[in-house]
Parts: C-alpha cells; sequence; structure tokens
C-alpha cells in the first residue's frame, strides 16, 4: 500500500513521517525531493529565486519517475507498507501555483496530465491541513515557497484536488498538537492496512 502525506510547509508532515518511521520498522519510508542526483538539482532549483517555473516542473518531474522506479514501484510490488512525505499531489498544488502566471493554460490540469501516463497514483493521501499564516510561521520562510501568499495559493490547489478525488484523501486538522495528529494517522493506516 502507498500511503503519502500532504501539506503545506510547516503542516507537519515531516514530524509525523518521523514518527512512523520509529514506530513501523518493517515499512519502507522515502520522501520528495529525494535524496538522489535528480532530488540535489531540485533542491539547486528551489534555492535560486529565479528558476524558470516550466524548467522547475520537469526536474521535479524527472526525480519522481526515477523515485518510482528506484523505490516506490520495487518496494510495492515486494508487498511493503510505503509511507512517501510528498509525491506527486506536491507537484499538482505548488507548480499549479508557480505556472499559473505563464502562458500555461489550466496548469493544475497540465501538471497531472504530464504525471498521469506514468505515475503510480497512492491508495491514501493524508492532508495535513493548515492555513497559510500558519504554515508560513511554522515553516520559517527559508525558501521561496514558504510565504504566506504563495502557500493561500497552494492550498486551493490542494483544495481543487480532495475535491476531485475525496476517497484517495483524509484530510487531518494539523493544528491540533503533534501527538493528536499522529495518532490520527496512525488510526487511518490501521484501517487502511
Ligand atoms: N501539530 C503541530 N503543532 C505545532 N507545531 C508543529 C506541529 N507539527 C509540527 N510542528 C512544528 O512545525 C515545524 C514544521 O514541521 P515539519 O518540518 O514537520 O513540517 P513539514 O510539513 O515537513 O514542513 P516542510 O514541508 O517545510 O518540510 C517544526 O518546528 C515542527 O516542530
Ligand atoms: C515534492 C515537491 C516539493 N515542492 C516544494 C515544497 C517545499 O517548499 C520544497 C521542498 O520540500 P520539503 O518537503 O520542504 O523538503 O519543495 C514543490 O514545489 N513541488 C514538489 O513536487
Amino acid at each position: 500500500m502507498l500511503l503519502t502525506l500532504e501539506g503545506l510547509d510547516g503542516s507537519g508532515k515531516t514530524t509525523v513521517w518521523e514518527a512512523l518511521r520509529a514506530d513501523r520498522p518493517d515499512a519502507v519510508f522515502t520522501r520528495e525531493p529525494t535524496d538522489s542526483w535528480y532530488g540535489d538539482a531540485v533542491y539547486r532549483s528551489i534555492a535560486d529565486d529565479d528558476a524558470d517555473p516550466l524548467a522547475e516542473l520537469f526536474l521535479y518531474t524527472a526525480d519522481h519517475a526515477n523515485h518510482l522506479s528506484s523505490t516506490i514501484e520495487p518496494a510495492l510490488e515486494a508487498g511493503e507498507l510505503v509511507v512517501s512525505d510528498r509525491y506527486c499531489d506536491s507537484r499538482y498544488a505548488y507548480q499549479a501555483a508557480t505556472l499559473a502566471d505563464t502562458r500555461i493554460d489550466r496548469p493544475l490540469e497540465y501538471v497531472r496530465g504530464i504525471h498521469r501516463p506514468f505515475t503510480r497514483e497512492p491508495d491514501v493521501t493524508v492532508y495535513l491541513d493548515l492555513d497559510a499564516e500558519t504554515a508560513a510561521d511554522r515553516a520559517g520562510s527559508t525558501n521561496k515557497f514558504e510565504r504566506r501568499e504563495y502557500l493561500a495559493r497552494v492550498r486551493a490547489n490542494y483544495e481543487r484536488l480532495i475535491e476531485s478525488d475525496p476517497d484517495r484523501f483524509v484530510r487531518v486538522d494539523a493544528t491540533r498538537p503533534p501527538a493528536e495528529v499522529l495518532a490520527r494517522v496512525e488510526s487511518i493506516i490501521d484501517d487502511r492496512t
């Protein structure tokens, strides 16, 4: 089973992912951007305030393609529970926001369309729901994505994704204390495995 953790920067994904990893030694824990050289290229782009948004989309997508073939698909074929901190929905929500002011029409549909022929959809996606202001405060605004106005647009894109696929997404209130958020995610996994 493939479970993904999604949400704005600062919503608590990594906090949950690390706690789950400590509790479930048999599962496979992975993340995007990955720690491969493709992921290194993505992080170079994140650090560049002037990066071309279309080029950046394809860097993230290359990292995802390699993540699928090197980690996700082999683990799923071996019957493992796979937990990924960010996955394709991050691209749909974030890159649709960065592409909004370009010549690309309907960027969310465009980014989804690029993935459709090759990606493997998650079985369940936990969405850690947090307002953009709290998210930017928690994340510390250390990169170009962690700004309140941008995160508000990303959040609106996540809402569109949830609306289009309500059976896959499970919304968790990320304003609750960390132990409560973790307990909720644990119960979602227990219900589905
Ligand atoms: N439920 C929570 N309530 C309050 N603070 C939290 C909660 N969960 C995490 N935090 C704090 O918020 C900050 C960001 O958490 P974390 O790194 O887990 O978020 P993230 O979603 O992985 O962010 P990013 O996408 O930027 O990596 C950390 O300081 C963390 O301790
Ligand atoms: C996978 C992915 C990530 N991003 C953005 C979101 C964050 O601001 C950074 C790095 O992610 P992290 O979880 O904070 O380490 O990259 C993105 O815009 N698109 C994506 O597909």
